[in-house]
């Protein structure tokens, strides 16, 4: 059984004139590293509300087809049940947001990363035990005492993700962890994620402008555009579909509907995403109208 599956699912905040996710289907496995990327306003923000069960629950409008996380349909009863279920002692979901000031609250580090636990029901000694070993695993053991007014913008990412870590969910979804950050602070934070996953069980999501930076550690990548999942598959088979898309000048999401069309027609396998067979699908598309 997968981690999480969504099956059809196209979301709309209530009120807005059209859906930000439109029949979106995908599942994650625990050990994935999932890429997802988009323009500004593709809905990525709004994937990740919806794998970590917050939508509808925290943000309103109507959600259709079903998200399933650990198995249970997240739009049945209470989020809490789900989120940090009674039997266990660990989340199925946590998540950083893209302003990591909104989560650093204005505790010392260890405070802020206890006050999660408190959630989880542990004992004081599992949480110090727990808090020693996620201050060690983010490089935040010298400063557990601080105050986030004397953080650098990478250690309150740090943090932002420590607090999630320290949860030791399931499924980790990282909305833009490196989005405010120079080079050297996301090379850090990408060598992070890498390590989670090597030595953790855990799927985590990570959202970034850039495909080549999820391709260094994502073992998947999806590509939204206005609502849409327009490509999925392995980092090179995403990374070499995209110049290939440009070559013949078709841009999302024109490419989920000339690519469905062309399954349809027999042109190419619908077998990863849209575009399986990029040569017969690049011939297919040259010789359309
Ligand atoms: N609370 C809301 N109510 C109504 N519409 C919303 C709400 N939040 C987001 N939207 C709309 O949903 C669409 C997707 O927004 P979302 O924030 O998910 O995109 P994004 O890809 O994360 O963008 P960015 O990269 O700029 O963060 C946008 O058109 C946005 O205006």
């Amino acid at each position: 059984m997968p981690l999480l599956e969504m099956s059809d699912v196209t979301f709309t905040y209530r009120g807005a004139p059209e859906p930000s996710l439109r029949n979106v289907t995908l599942n994650i496995e625990i050990g994935d590293v999932v890429g997802l990327a988009g323009a500004s306003g593709a809905g990525k923000t709004t994937l990740c509300l919806t794998m970590a069960g917050l939508v509808p629950h925290s943000t309103g409008g109507d959600l259709d087809g079903t998200v399933r996380l650990g198995g249970r349909d997240t739009e049945a009863g209470h989020l809490g049940d789900y989120l940090c279920p009674v039997d266990s002692d660990r989340a199925l979901v946590a998540m950083t947001f893209q302003d990591p000031e909104s989560q650093v609250i204005g505790m010392s580090v260890e405070e802020d990363l206890a006050f999660g636990m408190e959630n989880l029901g542990l004992s004081r000694d599992v949480m110090r035990e727990r808090l020693d070993w996620v201050l060690d695993f983010v490089g935040l053991a010298d400063l557990r005492r601080t105050f986030p007014f004397a953080l650098s913008g990478g250690q309150k990412q740090r943090v932002a993700i420590a607090a999630a870590l320290v949860m030791q969910p399931r499924l980790l979804i990282l909305d833009e962890p490196t989005s405010e950050l120079d080079p050297q602070s996301r090379a850090e934070i990408y060598d992070l994620i890498h390590q989670m996953s090597q030595r953790l069980e855990l799927a985590v999501v990570v959202v970034d402008h850039s495909l080549e930076d999820l391709a260094t550690t994502a073992n998947r990548l999806l590509v939204l555009d206005r609502g849409a999942l327009v490509c999925q598959g392995g980092p090179d088979e995403v990374l070499r579909q995209i110049p290939l898309l440009q070559q013949v000048g078709i841009r999302p999401p024109d490419v989920a509907v000339i690519g469905a069309a062309c399954i349809e027609a027999g042109l190419v396998e619908p077998a990863v995403g849209t575009l399986s067979d990029e040569t017969r699908l690049v011939d297919a598309l040259r010789t359309l109208p």
